[in-house]
């Protein structure tokens, strides 16, 4: 097992959004999480990411892992290009690669060169943005709230492809998402209800 979480709680004010959660994920895990709106799913998502505290339950990760997150509205340096903001980014960790990023660019029809600004940038290329830096730096673990929101046919096209081959990297993804994720091979599926994960025995989305 990769990750093992156990009795997981989580309130806002009075309002318990997860409720003594049980969730075991393993290595090369590709999971689906659906529910209806507000159920819970970015508030899960937050906190395995360690964005967001918890206040009962335990969090093991059976070695460090590097994660990868696209989570709501991803933040950029507004006034400045999309090369500038990847850089940026993998500045921060030391490992600028620009020959991976530009294909992953290029691969979600976008222009590593282009010098418009990110502000603006319509949604569905702000969103790809968000999917190339949870990927880029060869993440482990990579956890997708809502990532095809937004994207046109090709680029959902592009988004599948990216999926299969971090899987088939042996790489461990979550995603949650209403829609848009049909053509993807999930091999756990799950429903959150009322604070809980119910696995779905049937894995066809
Ligand atoms: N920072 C916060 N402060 C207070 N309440 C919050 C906060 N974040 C989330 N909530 C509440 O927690 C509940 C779960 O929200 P969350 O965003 O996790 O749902 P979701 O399943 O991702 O919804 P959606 O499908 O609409 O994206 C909602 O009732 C929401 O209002």
């Amino acid at each position: 097992m990769l990750i093992e979480i156990k009795g997981l709680s989580k309130k806002f004010k009075d309002k318990q959004v997860i409720k003594n959660l049980d969730f075991c994920i393993d290595k090369g895990d590709l999971i689906l999480i659906q529910g209806i709106n507000g159920c819970g799913k970015s508030t899960l998502l937050k906190i395995i990411s360690g964005l967001m505290s918890y206040e009962k339950g335990s969090i093991i990760f059976e070695k460090p892992l590097k994660i990868g997150a696209f989570i709501e509205n991803p933040n950029f340096i507004e006034n400045e290009s999309a090369l500038y903001n990847m850089k940026f980014l993998m500045e921060l960790t030391g490992s600028f690669d620009k020959e991976l990023v530009s294909s992953l660019f290029k691969d979600f029809q976008l222009d590593i060169e282009d010098k418009t600004i990110v502000k603006k940038y319509s949604i569905g290329m702000r969103q790809k943005l968000g999917i190339i830096q949870a990927v880029m730096e060869d993440q482990d673990f990579i956890l997708f709230d809502e990532p095809t929101r937004g994207l046109d046919k090709a680029s959902m096209k592009s988004f599948d492809k990216l999926i299969s081959e971090l899987n088939k990297m042996g790489k461990t993804c979550i995603i949650c998402a209403h829609d848009g994720v049909s053509n993807i091979n999930f091999n756990k599926l799950y429903d959150m209800e009322e604070g809980h994960l119910i696995e779905k025995t049937n894995i066809k989305v």
